[in-house]
């Protein structure tokens, strides 16, 4: 099976925005169980749960997406109703983490590319159910760089796997599928300018390397197994620095694939945990990754701020201060399962 390319996330667009889903099983299936995420489309109301969502935002750790919604709710100012607070709507799935608030969906996604495959699958097929138009979807993530000191925050221009293919493979019913890994290039120069001269960091754009592996696979030394030497890693990651790489982690390329295949808009926002140059190990001190941890999640969020004032929706004249919506159906005033009483 070769590359097979649907174009552009543009052309991929259903012309009223509607996210497309590339399956024609599921408009025949009487209910679609959306079972890691604990939500399905007989079970859930999804167009009232997320018909209004706009901005989907993925990164691994339940605890970082988490602290991404309660930073988002302030930043755009949404407010809950009085004696709630924001809920994991997956909760009993035990497998991901999911927080809504306002037009904003915050997932864990695990670590690797299974992991954040089976989410994708599923996010997209709630995507679709829900009737969402238009989406933007943001992995706000960790990486290591290369030749970038801890604490820079890299947007991915695009992601190659280990062998610098910018191609996800997966072997589907005994065959090679390959999918071309491609992010939104004007999407990643717009979160670029959102960088500020006063950030006390840099932020730059260039090429992601995403491995199935965080050790042997990202030519560690430190991991159980070691069957080279450290010339032969620094000769690796030279090399991969001259080909444009400036980071490595584990997402990108099937976060970039699917979004790509769905005809959705993403870009990858990571921030580098130490120079793959220097070390393997992650050293700072966990305060220190805390606040760096913060950086990817700053920068998406003047995104969506923008974006939301831009098109006049960060109003707080809704009822209860709550996000108010002035036009289209998805942004209209929902009160979501995440924001029940606990
Ligand atoms: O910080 P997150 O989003 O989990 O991403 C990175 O961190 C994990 C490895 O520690 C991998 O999943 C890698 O991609
Ligand atoms: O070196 C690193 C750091 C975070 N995540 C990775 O995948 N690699």
């Amino acid at each position: 099976m070769g590359v097979q390319d649907s174009g552009s996330s543009a052309d991929n667009e259903y012309p009223d925005g509607s996210v497309r889903l590339r399956n024609p099983h599921i408009q025949l299936m009487d209910q679609d169980i959306l079972y890691h995420l604990a939500l399905g489309s007989e079970s859930h109301d999804l167009v009232s749960m997320f018909g209004d969502v706009k901005f989907v935002c993925l990164g691994g750790t339940p605890k970082r997406m988490e602290q991404f919604a309660f930073s988002i709710m302030d930043e755009i100012g949404h407010k809950l109703p009085a004696g709630t607070t924001l809920l994991d709507i997956s909760r009993y799935s035990y497998r991901y983490s999911m927080y809504k608030v306002g037009p904003v969906l915050a997932i864990s996604h695990g670590m690797g590319i299974p992991s954040v495959g089976i989410l994708l699958h599923e996010v997209i097929k709630l995507m679709y159910h829900a009737r969402v138009r238009d989406p933007i979807f943001f992995r706000i993530g960790t990486c290591g760089g290369i030749g970038i000191e801890g604490g820079t925050v890299v947007i991915s221009e695009d992601a190659v796997d280990g062998l610098l293919r910018p191609t996800l493979e997966l072997p589907v019913l005994g065959k090679l599928l390959q999918r071309p890994a491609k992010l939104d290039k004007k999407l990643a120069r717009e979160l670029k300018s959102l960088a500020s001269a006063e950030d006390p960091y840099d932020t730059v754009t260039g090429r992601t390397m995403c491995t199935y592996d965080f050790y042997e696979g990202q030519g560690r030394l430190d991991g159980a197994f070691c069957d080279y030497t450290e010339a032969d890693k620094m000769h690796y990651m030279t090399q991969i620095h001259k080909a444009g790489v400036v980071n490595i982690e584990m997402e990108s390329l099937s976060f970039a694939a699917l979004t790509h295949h769905a005809g959705i808009k993403a870009a990858v926002v990571c921030v580098t945990l130490m120079d793959r140059l220097k070390n393997d190990q992650v050293l700072a001190p966990k305060e220190v990754l805390d606040e760096w941890q913060s950086r990817p999640q700053i920068l998406v969020s003047r995104y969506i701020k923008r974006y939301l004032s831009m098109k006049g929706r960060l109003s707080l004249d809704g009822p209860g201060g709550s996000m108010c919506v002035k036009s289209p159906r998805r942004f209209k005033l929902v009160q979501q399962e995440s924001e029940t009483y606990d």
